[in-house]
């Protein structure tokens, strides 16, 4: 069955976004895309080494891989849009992923400062992917201003918390026209299966799979459970029910009287 995610321009047969912090080896990241068969990886801006080719990620990044450079560093709607405009200029393409943060403690996106640079980066002709506190008003107005996707968190970013936001996400795939994408704090491939159960378009992880003891396997165990979801998402999950509902015909049961007692 071909499921294909469109975004932007581009489309993806894998529904695993990754990232390129936190390898203990750069090297792996290659190996870690090979095995996960994830499509797009996001990059840190200030990790892009304009000066030195050699010491620089996109080096490690095979050219038939989407790179999502983000704006991480950027503490208000101008730095983003100055972020954005420099890895353009530097050949990363149109794509980026917007990360506005001024709280160093928990991480938490600016929904509002997101939406300004939303808005005028997709003006400029960017594909836009905000990263944003997971609030559906917020959603509704990044859609309008011309957001391609939206990146709800999950839990705080590194924190492998797992889906701490799951009903809040809930609403917002329900009431959503762009893919929702779940960023951060998945931690385990179980999470990222629930988020995909639900009905997210797509997940990225960076943590749980560049600490992982082994990141290529984890990789793939992400991608792997990703599909799962993806798959158990559109067979449409069987109800659940209050009480038990025997799965046989219920011949040769003893009946309980009106007290509940058998
Ligand atoms: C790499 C990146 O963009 C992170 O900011 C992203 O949100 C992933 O979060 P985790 O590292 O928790 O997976």
């Amino acid at each position: 069955m071909k499921d294909i995610l469109k975004i932007g321009n581009k489309e993806f047969s894998n529904r695993l976004f990754t990232g390129t912090g936190k390898f203990r080896d750069k090297n792996l990241i290659k190996g870690m895309l090979e095995k996960s068969g994830s499509e797009m990886i996001t990059i840190a801006l200030r990790r892009v080494n304009l000066s030195n080719p050699d010491d620089n990620i996109l080096s490690y990044i095979p050219k038939n891989i989407t790179v999502l450079p983000n704006t991480s560093g950027a503490r208000n709607y101008k730095e983003a849009v100055r972020i954005a405009k420099i890895a353009r200029e530097a050949g990363c393409g149109n794509f980026i992923k917007i990360e506005i943060i001024h709280d160093s403690k928990y991480l938490m996106p600016d929904n509002e400062e997101t939406i300004k640079a939303t808005k005028i980066l997709a003006d400029d002709g960017f594909i836009v992917l905000p990263y944003i506190m997971a609030d559906l008003i917020s959603c509704k107005k990044l859609e309008d201003v011309g957001a391609s996707a939206v990146m709800p968190l999950g839990s705080p970013i590194g924190s492998n918390k797992g889906l701490q936001t799951k009903s809040l996400i809930k609403i917002i795939i329900e009431n959503s026209n762009v893919p929702v994408i779940v960023d951060a704090g998945i931690g385990a491939p179980s999470q990222a299966a629930e988020a995909m159960e639900m009905g997210a378009d797509a997940v990225l992880v960076n943590t749980a799979i560049a600490t992982a003891e082994n990141p290529l396997l984890m990789g793939e165990a992400f991608s792997m459970a990703i599909k799962a979801g993806r798959m158990a998402f559109l067979a449409k999950l069987a109800k659940e029910n209050r009480y038990a509902a025997a799965s046989s015909p219920l011949t040769g049961f003893l009946h309980m009287n009106g007290n509940g007692k058998i």
